[in-house]
């Protein structure tokens, strides 16, 4: 049965820095959630947290509603930071190596080996060792790594850094297929473009501290309010409005954010001024990453 993720006021301190700062969040069943933040906002460490990889100060990782186990963790795919195959080794080997420490048969862990080689277009280079490859390659073989044992959870760092779009794709291809089964998965990243497409949810780490989290159309909803307004010959006069900032004028076209509401009287002055569109803009989850991060 598909289970939930779930942390509970996480906090781990280096020295004197609180790195993970009282960080509660969820994933639930089947989505894929984005975990982004700055440099040293604290992604990698909560990830480590919830894999038992890093000792926790102090919270719960929770795993279909009670206290996770160490069986629970052996189940998930985790992708580390630092990644965990080794250059030097044979690829085939190494992924069949670890399937088996993963409870597959030998002969299972060859095909599911294979089987997501060929997805990655790498069905030819098992036989090399891992540093043969081109970096991208080289993290498809660290997905594929985290993949093999059928995993209930994903835990997955910067998959996608370093990636070309095609690589993108099919690792988002294989994604989707576990998302199908309803396995939550948590991936951190920089790229908010990506982040925006491939997202169901989002979690906006800042200082150790959850920004804001939600499933993306409830993000959306929160989001500032813009409107694109046309006026022809010129949207200049919209400057001198009450109750709204102009963010950008460019000849015809302005960018404003009402305070409130977008009122009656405004858009009555607007098509006294020969008002040749009016649009709501959805705000893209970049912007509100910017936004509660500003
Ligand atoms: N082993 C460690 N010893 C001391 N400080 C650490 C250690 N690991 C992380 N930190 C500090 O904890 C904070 C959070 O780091 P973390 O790697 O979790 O952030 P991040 O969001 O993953 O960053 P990035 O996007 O750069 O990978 C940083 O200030 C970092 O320097």
């Amino acid at each position: 049965m598909p289970a939930a993720l779930e942390v509970r006021d996480l906090t781990r301190r280096f020295g004197e820095k609180v790195a993970v700062d009282g960080v509660s969040f969820t994933v639930e069943p089947g989505t894929m959630t984005g975990f982004v933040g700055a440099n040293g906002a604290g992604k990698t460490s909560t990830m480590r947290m919830i894999m038992g990889v890093l000792a926790r100060h102090a919270g719960e990782v929770l795993w279909d509603d009670r206290p996770i186990t160490r069986a629970d963790r052996a189940a998930f795919g985790y992708m580390p930071e630092e990644r965990g195959l080794y250059p030097k080794q044979q690829i085939l080997d190494q992924l069949c190596y670890l399937g088996q420490l993963r409870g597959m048969s030998r002969g299972d862990a060859a095909r599911e080996a294979q089987r997501l080689l060929d997805r990655f277009e790498l069905a030819d280079r098992g036989k090399d060792k891992l540093e043969a490859l081109s970096l991208g390659n080289q993290q498809r073989v660290q997905v594929a790594a985290a993949l093999l044992h059928g995993p209930t959870a994903l835990i997955l760092d910067e998959p996608f850094s370093g990636l070309d779009p095609v690589a993108v794709d099919s690792m988002v291809d294989l994604l989707t297929d576990k998302l199908r089964e309803g396995v939550p998965v948590l991936f951190s990243s920089h790229q908010l473009d990506l982040v925006d497409r491939l997202c169901d949810s989002l979690v906006v780490l800042s200082d150790g501290a959850v920004m804001a989290s939600g499933t993306a159309s409830d993000l959306r909803n929160r989001g500032p309010r813009r409107y694109r307004i046309t006026t022809t010959p010129d949207a200049g006069w919209l400057r001198e409005e009450p109750g709204l900032t102009v963010l950008d004028v460019d000849g015809a076209t302005a960018i404003v954010e009402p305070r409130s509401d977008l009122t009656a009287d405004l858009v009555t002055r607007a098509a006294a001024r020969g008002l040749m569109e009016l649009t709501p803009l959805v705000p893209t989850l970049a912007d509100i990453y910017r936004e509660v991060t500003r």
